[in-house]
């Protein structure tokens, strides 16, 4: 009797503890990578690795800040159970980012088997390879000089239109959310210069497109439970999820945006002979090519290493689409939002651009014709202003990168294919080595004192190019850093025209920056007013 209640309880104790030990095994497997490569970094947790300090309240910029003060340049972290090294060094990322990029051509996202809707998988920013390369080949030039000039009018109505919106606060009196305006005012742009699609959404703010671009990016819930089921269990919910299509991006939005670019591409295809000065009209040309060349050799890698032809698809033309939608109006609007937040903030730094604006354009607004490609160009301090607010805003705060095949960098340290490589852009660029006094916004770190002019990032006085990122760097930097510049620039030059901005309180925002994506930690209230010389007269 004893002995059969001793071997049940023995069983029992089997049962219980044999899956327990090795679920613990699992959780715990991962974790000596770093330090068998004698890699420094914080301890992760079982399961988690490092993940439960980047959700706290300050987001991975504290951790980071916390981490470079005690390892260094390069340390490594984990992602869940993926290995990642961090990297701040310059040496190191002018290797990965420039000289050894052929190694590392990709993101992070391309290879881990990350959760990016199907619909926009084709798209740049989530593209690797020779994918990349050959839609990269073919995006690129959509965003030269002479395409931008086309469709500076385009940005030109939409920034009179955030003007007129602007001037119904100063108006009434009342405070804005800044990034409401804002975020209403680069879908308009991204709509207009990107798809030729008018809306008017300054004025209605609860419009679809305003609404479906803000919830793609607003934080929720069900994103921890997808991040938690993927980087603990990948093997089984990565192809799980992927199945049910369930992603990064919220099913409706993706639905509702596919729908829009699908509808415009549709109709192009049918009116092929209607000419069209915005970017799908070119990435539309590029499927037709497609088209023409059906029966030919279909390896695009070798065709278009032969320079013979280009081509997307349908599915990639939309990818693109989409892509543009995402990568071009987050960024934007929360650069102008944070900008006008410290512009502001600091008077004598509006009163130096007002100044500025007021010697380029003159007094009149009847001068409104002036604001054309040229001028834009020429004005120094407005340039600082922007670039400082990317130096402390940077909205997407970190890039990454993978190698493709095993590698080895500074210090000896190797490197397995597709181990992933974090910088992150926000803290280089809020290091005190980096630039003294970091968190004081301060135009004039991009202004030669001597010459009053703007001091290029990479020239000989300029700031260097591996303490300021927000485009990322080298052959897969931002593609679209020409349009989202001319688009700030006409807006900043539209408001401070005639308004002027004052904020509500003089307390400083907060920021976090979870999953990467810089956010002010509640809505950036400011006070709009008419500049005196246009106040109507009694
Ligand atoms: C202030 C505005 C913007 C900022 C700060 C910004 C920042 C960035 C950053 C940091 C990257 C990653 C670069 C890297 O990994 O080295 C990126 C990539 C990209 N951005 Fe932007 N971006 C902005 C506006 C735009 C606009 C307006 C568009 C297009 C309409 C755009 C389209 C893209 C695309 C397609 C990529 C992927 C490029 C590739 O993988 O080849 N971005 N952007």
């Amino acid at each position: 009797m004893d002995f059969l209640y001793w071997l049940w309880v023995l069983l029992l104790l089997i049962a219980v503890c044999v899956p327990l030990g090795l679920l613990y095994r699992y959780g715990q497997a991962p974790f000596d990578h770093w330090s068998k490569l004698g890699v420094n970094g914080p301890s992760p947790t079982i399961f988690l690795g490092n993940q439960l300090e980047l959700f706290k309240p300050g987001g991975s910029m504290a951790a980071h800040t916390k981490w470079q003060k005690l390892y260094g340049q390069i340390y490594g972290i984990y992602n869940f159970r993926r290995p990642q090294l961090v990297v701040t060094d310059p040496e190191v990322l002018r290797r990965i980012l420039v000289k050894d990029f052929n190694n590392f051509t990709d993101r992070y996202f391309s290879s881990n088997g990350s959760l990016i809707n199907k619909e926009a998988k084709t798209g740049l920013f989530f593209s690797g390879g020779q994918d990349w390369k050959r839609i990269r080949s073919i995006v690129s030039p959509t965003f030269s000089g002479s395409k931008l000039r086309g469709i500076l009018n385009h940005i030109t109505i939409c920034a009179d239109r955030l003007v007129t919106n602007l001037e119904v606060y100063a108006l009434r009196g009342g405070a804005a959310d800044i990034g409401k305006i804002f975020s209403a005012f680069s879908l308009e742009v991204i709509a207009s210069t990107g798809f030729g699609v008018q809306v008017d959404s300054q004025k209605n703010l609860d419009e679809p497109l305003v609404a479906h671009g803000q919830s793609l990016f607003a934080f929720r819930r069900s994103l921890i439970a997808i991040f938690l089921s993927v980087g603990i269990f990948p093997d089984i919910f990565v192809p799980l999820l992927r199945s049910l299509n369930i992603g990064f991006f919220k099913k409706k939005d993706m639905a509702y945006f596919s729908d829009v670019v699908g509808k415009v591409v549709e109709e192009r295809r049918k009116n092929p002979d209607q000419t069209h000065s915005d970017l799908l009209s070119l990435l539309i040309n590029a499927e037709v090519e497609e088209d023409v060349n059906e029966h030919r050799e279909s390896d695009t890698n070798e065709t278009l290493g032969k320079g013979k032809m280009k081509q997307l698809s349908r599915e990639e033309v939309i990818g693109q689409a989409l892509i543009f939608f995402f990568a071009g109006f987050e960024t934007t609007y929360k650069t102008l939002q944070f900008m006008c937040y410290e512009i502001a903030r600091n008077r004598h730094v509006q009163r130096r651009l007002l100044d500025e604006i007021d010697e380029t354009f003159g007094f009149s607004v009847k001068d409104e014709e002036q604001v054309n490609f040229e001028t834009v160009q020429s004005m120094p301090y407005m340039d600082a202003v922007i670039h400082e607010t990317l130096r402390m805003y940077p909205p997407l705060t970190q890039i990454s990168r993978i190698p493709i095949q095993d590698t080895a960098i500074k210090g000896g340290i190797h490197l397995a294919a597709n181990t992933g490589i974090l910088i992150p852009i926000i803290n280089i660029q809020r290091d005190p080595s980096n630039h003294p006094n970091p968190n004081k916004f301060d135009p004039t770190r991009f202004i030669d004192p001597d010459t009053r002019k703007f001091r290029k990032v990479g020239s000989e006085s300029g700031v260097d190019v591996f303490n300021f990122l927000p485009f990322g760097f080298g052959p897969r930097q931002c593609v679209g850093e020409r349009l989202a510049m001319l688009e700030m620039k006409v807006a900043l030059i539209h408001i401070f025209r005639k308004l002027t901005l004052d904020p509500t309180t003089s307390e400083r925002v907060g920021i976090s920056d979870i999953a990467s994506i810089l956010r002010p930690v509640k809505p950036i209230m400011l006070s709009p007013r008419v500049r005196p010389r246009f106040m109507v007269k009694e």
